[in-house]
């Protein structure tokens, strides 16, 4: 946990204000304020059905391409607020990028996993997306077990592969957060500690919110955790207070397997 968050004042990229999400009926988030730090790593922890998943993908307005859920209160994201139905969500979503549980490779060549994002936002020459690609998948942390086989499909890639090459495929179009949804629950210890390391290293040019269920990974990849139960925030603070010293009793039942 080097790098951590210091008394310096830091800016936030996204700021969570009276946030309500339901489904259908069912009121999924409560009234969340949350603020997000910019180049900072911002866990989201609780038990399940929580609303973590729910609050990430409020950040991006993943939940958008279903009817019925729906969103009030704002989302700033810079001082903007995403939530206005004038959002132009393509490139909300080239700004502020999501890598999913099970990793998602589309089936088609490594590059062309890549390169596909950056083509719809960016008309590069030949030599330009090459490096683009190289780029992208070095910051991937995948550049050299894949450089050799660039053209063979993404489903080939081993599951903890497939993952940095959902990252590299997030970072190529160069998104100023990456929203990670339980990144590394479908992976091997091994491949986990890459991720882990990759997150380390990704919050230097990004700012990255990631929900987990491993209390010990929050505690070593996050700068920042949030605490949530029963669709609110109960807790928010700077990862070793949270982990120290809680303030409330329920984050503490939680850190400590006490819960329920
Ligand atoms: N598509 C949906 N339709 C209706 N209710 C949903 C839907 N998705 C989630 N919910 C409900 O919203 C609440 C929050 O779910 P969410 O997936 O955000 O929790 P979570 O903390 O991420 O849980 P987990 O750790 O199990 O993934 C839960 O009660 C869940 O049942």
């Amino acid at each position: 946990m080097n790098n951590k968050a210091t008394a310096a004042p830091l800016k936030n990229a996204l700021e969570v204000r009276g946030l309500n999400f339901f489904y259908g009926k069912f009121q999924g988030l409560k009234n969340i304020d949350l603020d997000i730090a910019e180049h900072r790593v911002t866990a989201f922890i609780g038990p399940s059905g929580c609303g973590k998943s729910t609050l990430l993908r409020a950040l991006n307005r993943m939940y958008s391409l279903y009817p019925g859920q729906r969103a009030e209160g704002e989302v700033n994201f810079y001082g903007e607020n995403i939530l206005d139905p004038k959002q132009d969500l393509n490139m909300l979503r080239a700004r502020i990028g999501m890598v999913f549980q099970k990793p998602t490779p589309f089936p088609m060549s490594i590059y062309d996993n890549v390169a596909f994002g950056v083509r719809l936002y960016e008309n590069l020459s030949k030599a330009d997306m090459d490096a683009r690609v190289e780029w992208a998948l070095t910051k991937g942390a995948l550049w050299n077990e894949v450089k050799d086989k660039l053209n063979q499909s993404g489903l080939s890639l081993s599951g903890g592969q497939q993952q940095r090459l959902c990252i590299a495929r997030s970072v190529a179009v160069k998104p100023s957060v990456i929203l990670f949804d339980e990144p590394t629950s479908a992976l091997d210890p091994i491949s986990t500690g890459k991720i882990e390391e990759l997150l380390h290293e990704l919050k230097s040019e990004y700012t990255v919110a990631i929900v987990t269920h491993n209390m010990q990974q929050a505690a070593r990849v996050s700068d920042f955790t949030a605490f949530m139960y029963l669709g609110e925030l109960v807790e928010f603070g700077q990862t070793d207070k949270i982990f120290v010293k809680p303030k409330r009793k329920e984050t503490e039942d939680y850190i400590t397997g006490r819960f329920g």
